[in-house]
């Protein structure tokens, strides 16, 4: 049984329940002659894969639905094996090419290079050229980027690229100005209402006002969380009434736990216990810049306006860091200190003023 993520996926872009003119756009560039490489970026859940998808399935019809999952094979440099998971249909293939860590490049260069020498053999393909997707395309390194990017240049007639990014800001100028960036912004609230009374009039049962209020709200523009909580609350109380108890993840509720510890007590003792939380996070495989942005949003939640920005702007900087460097819980603990030390300095000038 599968979950209501994904068994009410759209399929189709006709099926797509927001942002239809984007829609539009897609169907026509489909119909036209000449495809683009495309850039889909936005935040978590928006629908970005689901978008891709639906945009392949105009392309080729349903041919692209049967998919297989291969294991592939490179080799590093370093002459080391790479095993990358491939998920490939007759007319596109698909990878993540994040999971090559550090080789990023050689899984793209080769990759790309096979597949845009071997012609289509479908001859009843609608179009000539095979789609290759780069999802997380904003975490490929460096190396990997300048990769693609000559790919894209030589390679245009045998293969179109669609890139699938939360942001454009980590990738290279030359990789965006040869796509046609389409941005998938998070649904509003009254958009992930309508998916949700969508899934109940499909399942037939009576989703009240105030319950499908209460999710989109909770759930900040993320379709996909949108409906995992739905799912799980309909478990919870059938009937869907009453006041309903959104539970946070368990990493979550950890973060703000971490935030408050941050916001109750600024103190040497204080950042050794926050370490301590922090690396329990870590070791739970939680992303650093995921942590990050969690404790970030939740201190922000609790201070004063006046240090909100500033806040922030650290969260931005000592993020960029993090990515830039290999510890990341110094990057995370500088950051700790310094909101700590801001908050220290922010709360002494308020006495201060008291005084005056
Ligand atoms: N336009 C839409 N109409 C209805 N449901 C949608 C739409 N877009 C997305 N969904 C639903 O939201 C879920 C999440 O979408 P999707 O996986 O495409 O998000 P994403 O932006 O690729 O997320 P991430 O960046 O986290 O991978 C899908 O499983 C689908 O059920």
């Amino acid at each position: 049984m599968s979950l209501w993520v994904d068994k009410f996926r759209p399929k189709t872009l006709d099926d797509l329940h927001y942002h239809q003119s984007l829609s539009a756009r897609l169907k026509s560039l489909a119909a036209s002659a000449d495809f683009p490489h495309m850039l889909f970026y936005g935040p978590s859940g928006a629908g970005k894969k689901t978008r891709i998808s639906c945009t392949l399935r105009q392309l080729f019809g349903s041919g692209v639905e049967k998919l297989k999952i291969d294991q592939r094979v490179f080799i590093s440099p370093s002459k080391r094996k790479l095993e990358i998971n491939i998920v490939q249909s007759n007319f596109h293939i698909e990878i993540t090419p994040s999971e090559a860590g550090n080789y990023d490049r050689v899984v793209i260069q080769d990759l790309l290079k096979e597949i845009a020498q071997t012609q289509q053999v479908d001859l009843n393909a609608k179009h000539r050229f095979k789609v290759v997707v780069i999802n997380e395309a904003d975490s490929l390194s460096r190396d990997a980027q300048a990769a693609l990017r000559r790919t894209m240049e030589k390679y245009m007639s045998n293969m179109r690229i669609i890139l699938c990014a939360n942001s454009t800001s980590r990738l290279i100028a030359p990789i965006k100005s040869r796509c046609l960036l389409m941005r998938v912004a998070a649904p509003n609230p009254e958009e992930m209402q309508m998916v949700l009374e969508h899934v109940a009039k499909k399942l037939k049962f009576d989703l009240p006002e105030e319950a499908s209020q209460q999710i989109a709200e909770d759930c900040g523009g993320n379709m996909r969380k949108a409906l995992l909580v739905f799912e799980a609350l309909k478990m919870q109380s059938p009937d869907l009434s009453g006041s309903l108890k959104i539970a946070k993840p368990d990493w979550e509720t950890y973060c703000h736990k971490v935030a408050d510890l941050i916001v109750q007590e600024q103190s040497p003792a204080r950042i050794l216990e926050v370490r301590a939380k922090l690396y329990e996070l870590m070791t739970h495989c939680i992303p650093p810049t995921i942590i990050l942005k969690t404790v970030a949003e939740r201190v922000v939640e609790r201070v004063d306006e006046a240090m909100k920005a500033d806040i922030m702007h650290w969260a931005a900087f000592y993020e960029t860091r993090m990515r830039l460097g290999n510890k990341k819980i110094y990057h995370l603990e500088a950051w700790v200190v310094k909101v700590m030390s801001l908050y220290k300095h922010f709360m002494y000038n308020f006495d201060m003023a008291d005084f005056e």
